[in-house]
């Protein structure tokens, strides 16, 4: 017999390797046990007010950091002391609020940023500094043996007083793996309670998250913070992967409001996440706040919510053509993945248009309490068609239609009514 050889170990991975996508392959039921631990830092109060109609007076942020708390985030991140008196001022007061929320600031890399922020009396500080080679030449112009040698005094600084610090590299997705692995290695081994990857310029998509997440879960120990840009909409999507990843921390805004087109939405990532685990969400978020907040930061903001924003636009919940509205009617979960209930949402389903069918119409009928048999339902339901290529009817217009014609038929008039006579006299 010849003698058993054993397998030679596969060589240690090499740098260039991370991007092999078959490195990582876990199971489903791994992915999912990830994302049902997460923290949101809400960073409407410092990404958000980056936006470009964002002017935040201090009333206007305590009202909005007392909603975020009420909501339930974990984290409020606001505006660097060091960019005004103001800012520094309204640290000190919504630090002073005893919301159960922790309160960070974010500041830059540098020990005159970090002096002035330990004195507002925050639970923490969030450090950034751009590690790419753009904004290594283009920004702040110093190379990475003085950025790590500035963030271990920055953060042994920040610690010696006692509060979280977490310590970001700004540009991740465009910035040196290398760099990026040895100098986050370094801030854990000083105890750095968190380390953040941001994608400043909405450029990565889920899988170069994924994998730069998970190649980062193996070096360090501390959690982990993600900041996504959605210039090329992938904020959300990117969250969850991270999410999947192993990060253990999301930055969001209300509305996604940053600078440029912004960052993860705070209600995007809340439906995202629901879907993923929606005893655990309902359970950590009162997500029948969402539509108060997202209004009280669009009025500040002088916007309008999008029509079509995740969960409270104004059709996140209408239900239109023929065939979805009677499956709806039948059960909503056919074509609805988020409950309207959970998130204080109603349901609508829209009849007076040519994509109509006449369960949505019975549907109506029934509400109406009108007796109408399916045949005559059909009837009206094909009036409401023909006028509906013309303009579509009002809930209104259709009500008067369905009751003109069951009054005629309550009067005797032939069966079944003339429905073209029914909609003359309803017109
Ligand atoms: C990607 C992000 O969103 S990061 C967060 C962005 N937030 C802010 O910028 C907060 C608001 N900013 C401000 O109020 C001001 O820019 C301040 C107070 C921070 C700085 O103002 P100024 O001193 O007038 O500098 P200015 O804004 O023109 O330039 C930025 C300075 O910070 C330096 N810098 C930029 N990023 C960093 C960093 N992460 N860490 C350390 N220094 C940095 C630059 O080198 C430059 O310094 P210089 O004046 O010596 O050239
Ligand atoms: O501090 C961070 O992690 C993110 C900073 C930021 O807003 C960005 O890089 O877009
Ligand atoms: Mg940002």
């Amino acid at each position: 017999m010849s003698p058993q050889v054993e397998a030679a170990p596969p060589p240690p991975l090499k740098l260039q390797q991370i991007n092999s996508p078959t490195v990582y392959q876990p199971k489903y039921s791994d992915l999912l046990s990830r994302v049902n631990n997460f923290s949101i830092i809400e960073s409407t109060l410092r990404e958000g007010e980056q936006f470009a109609n964002a002017f935040f007076d201090t009333e206007t942020k305590i009202a909005i950091a007392k909603a975020l708390d009420d909501f339930g985030v974990e984290y409020i991140e606001l505006t660097s002391p060091a960019a005004s008196e103001q800012s520094r001022a309204d640290c000190v007061a919504i630090a002073n609020l005893g919301l159960k929320a922790k309160i960070l600031t974010h500041i830059r890399c540098h020990m005159d940023d970090a002096r002035i922020a330990v004195e507002t009396g925050v639970d923490g500080l969030d450090v950034v500094i751009g590690t790419s080679s753009f904004l290594r030449e283009f920004s702040h112009g110093k190379d990475m043996a003085y950025i790590t040698k500035q963030a271990i005094e920055v953060i042994e600084f920040i610690k010696s007083k006692g509060l979280e610090v977490r310590f970001s590299s700004e540009d991740s997705f465009r910035s040196d793996l290398v760099d990026l692995l040895n100098i986050y290695r370094a801030v854990d081994k000083i105890g750095v309670t968190r380390v953040g990857i941001a994608d400043t310029v909405g450029c990565a998509n889920p899988r170069q998250v994924y994998e730069l997440v998970r190649t980062l879960r193996g070096v360090v120990s501390c959690d982990i913070e993600c900041h996504f840009h959605n210039d090329t909409g992938c904020a959300i999507a990117n969250a969850y992967a991270a999410l999947e990843a192993g990060a253990t921390h999301i930055d969001t805004s209300v509305l996604g409001i940053g600078e440029r087109n912004g960052i993860t939405p705070l209600g995007g990532l809340a439906a995202r996440m629901y879907v993923a685990d929606k005893d655990y969400v309902r359970g950590k978020y009162k997500l029948e706040k969402l539509r108060d907040i997202e209004n009280l930061v669009a009025d500040a903001v002088q916007i309008q919510v999008p029509f079509n924003n995740y969960i409270t636009g104004y059709c996140a919940f209408t239900h239109k053509a023929g065939i979805h509205a009677k499956a709806i009617l039948n059960n909503p979960s056919t074509y609805e993945i988020l409950k309207p209930e959970d998130f204080g949402m109603t349901r609508y389903v829209s009849i007076g248009h040519r994509l109509t069918g006449w369960n949505a119409v019975k549907n109506r009928v029934q509400q109406l309490d009108l007796n109408l048999t399916d045949e005559e339902t059909k009837a009206v339901t094909q009036k409401i068609k023909e006028l509906a290529d013309i303009r579509p009817l009002s809930i209104d217009e259709v009500d008067l239609l369905l009751r003109r014609y069951h009054a005629a038929k309550a009067s005797g008039s032939p069966q079944p009514p003339d429905i073209d006579e029914v909609a003359k006299t309803a017109a």
